[in-house]
């Protein structure tokens, strides 16, 4: 091993450049800061390279391939229709191959100093950095943690790694899956369910709570939309056991009252929870607050128990989401450049890219009653928005929650085509405390499904100019 005689001095070295490190890097090189980004993998981190992109990939193609039974009556005609999941891989490596050459010209134009290697604090203003047999030490005066998680193992498995699936190796098959099990209730399980069955494969979901975090009414349009697309479902099950015999994955799944469902597939996802990678880091060593799962503790600046170290990202547990690593990788730059710094968790949107989408922010329903609030709702069906009409999609519902005593919006949640987008109207008029009217009074382009958002929140006051009126309303007119 060549090891660096003396430290090279640093003035801010960022360990990890997925979408909090490398977004704390560029906002930090902007606010006048020397920053060394440390990466031992890929530029992009599991967001670009195993998750987020990858998975968005699958979701876009399975999307336009199902399109293509609907558009025989549009007058388009087509024969020959194929699906071959090696061009798939290979439309995906170009993607994110791209992404990543994208993020790293902005690191070079912003002067950000890239270095490849496994970095390891020596201590708490010194780090190693160990690239095969070359090991460079760097002092510091500042350094943010953005080294991510890795998912530990799921105790009832013990089968080869091919067949048992985890969130980052379900989007890297070589060949579609003929029964795919996934036992889960978070997005993965969801999108992959959509994905893989748009695709042809048999899908059959097992979970043992409900869908977590979801208004009930959505829950409701899933499950029926999950059914429409042929997902199989069972809920209230835990998984007992997975084995590989004779060539067949068998899972045996058990419910609360001993009942007993055997399940044969190709392949099994399993839903897993992960730890934060501090022990490589050396954390402990360094006196670095973390709990018992290897996550880092920091505060509203993203501050860790030493002064001059931040941590940002899934290392940082809670939420595991790239929105959040981005929010925080900002927020720890400001506060390293000594501007005012906080990062945001108030309306973090809540995005499955079912088929259609859900998208979210706020409170639920049932949440807002729990919090004692007196709540009104309104709900718009998609089915009546001349937009979602002539597309073809009219699955799914725009749903908005308020609080009946001020009119001041709780919640929004959407499912239906391009909810992803729409639900920026619904974080901003909730980061802005709007009320119902700073909603409705706003023009909203037609035809288009804005008017979906629109039309539900002039529903709380029973005023949506495409809907029936209520029952109850009818009869007294
Ligand atoms: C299938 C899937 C789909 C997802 N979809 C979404 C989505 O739609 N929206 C969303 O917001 N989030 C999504 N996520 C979550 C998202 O990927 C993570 O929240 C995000 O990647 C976290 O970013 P990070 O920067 O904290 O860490 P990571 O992206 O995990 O990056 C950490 C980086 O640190 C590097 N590293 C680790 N240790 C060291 C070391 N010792 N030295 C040097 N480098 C090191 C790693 O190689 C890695 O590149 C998805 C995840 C998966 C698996
Ligand atoms: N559309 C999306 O936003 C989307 C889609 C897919 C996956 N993801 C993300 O992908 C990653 C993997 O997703 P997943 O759904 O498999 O995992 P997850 O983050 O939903 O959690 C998996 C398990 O780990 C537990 N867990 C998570 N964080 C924890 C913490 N800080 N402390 C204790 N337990 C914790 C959860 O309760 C759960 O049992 C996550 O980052 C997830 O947020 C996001």
């Amino acid at each position: 091993m060549v090891v660096g005689e003396l430290a090279q001095e640093r003035e801010l070295v960022i360990i990890g450049g997925g979408p909090g490190g490398y977004t704390a890097a560029i906002r930090a090189a902007q606010l006048g800061k020397e920053v060394t980004l440390i990466e031992k993998g890929d530029l992009g981190g599991v967001c670009l390279n195993q998750g987020c992109i990858p998975s968005k990939v699958l979701v876009h193609v399975s999307a336009k391939y199902g399109e293509l039974s609907k558009i025989g009556g549009l007058g388009i005609s087509m024969s020959d229709v194929s699906f071959d999941l090696s061009q798939t891989a290979e439309y995906k490596h170009q993607v994110t191959a791209n992404l990543r050459k994208g993020v790293e010209a902005l690191c070079r134009q912003h002067k950000v100093e890239l270095v490849s290697g496994k970095a390891s604090f020596l201590s708490d203003d010194r780090i190693g950095v160990e690239n095969g047999d070359d090991f460079q030490v760097y002092s510091f005066k500042a350094a943010i943690i953005a080294a991510g998680t890795s998912p530990v193992s799921h105790p009832a498995a013990a089968v080869d790694p091919p067949y048992i699936l985890d969130s980052r190796s379900l989007y890297s098959l070589e060949s579609l899956p003929e029964h795919l099990i996934l036992y889960g209730n978070d997005y993965t399980a969801i999108e992959a369910a959509f994905s893989y069955r748009i695709l042809g494969c048999e899908v059959t979901l097992v979970h043992e709570h409900g869908f977590s975090g979801l208004d009930a009414s959505i829950e409701k349009e899933l499950l029926r939309v999950m059914k429409k697309a042929k997902i199989k479902w069972k809920k209230g099950m835990m998984l007992k056991q997975a084995v590989k015999q004779e060539g067949i994955l068998k899972a045996v799944f058990i419910a609360d009252d001993g009942t007993e469902l055997e399940l044969e597939g190709t392949h099994l996802y399993l839903q897993t929870e992960f730890q934060g990678n501090s022990e490589e880091l050396g954390l402990n060593r360094l006196g670095i607050k973390t709990d018992s799962r290897g996550f880092v503790q920091i505060d509203r600046e993203c501050r860790t128990s030493l002064s001059n170290i931040w941590a940002i990202g899934d290392i940082t547990g809670g939420k595991l989401l790239a929105v959040k690593a981005i929010s925080q990788g900002k927020a720890a730059a400001a506060s390293i450049a000594g501007l005012p710094a906080e990062w945001n968790d108030g309306f973090i949107p809540m995005v499955i890219r079912s088929q259609p989408p859900i998208a979210c922010a706020g409170l639920t329903e049932e949440e807002a009653k729990a919090e004692g609030y007196k709540v009104r709702t309104g709900v718009f069906s998609f089915a009546g928005n001349g937009f979602a009409s002539l597309a073809g999609q009219k699955d799914g519902f725009a749903k908005v929650v308020s609080d009946a005593e001020n009119e001041v919006i709780l919640g929004v949640h959407l499912m239906g085509n391009g909810a992803a987008e729409l639900i920026s109207t619904g974080i901003t008029a909730l980061e802005m405390a709007a009320r119902e009217e700073d909603l409705s009074f706003p023009l909203y382009p037609h035809p288009s499904m804005n008017e979906g958002l629109l039309e539900a929140v002039e529903d709380l006051a029973g005023l949506a100019i495409h809907k029936p009126p209520s029952k109850e309303l009818a009869r007294q007119r």
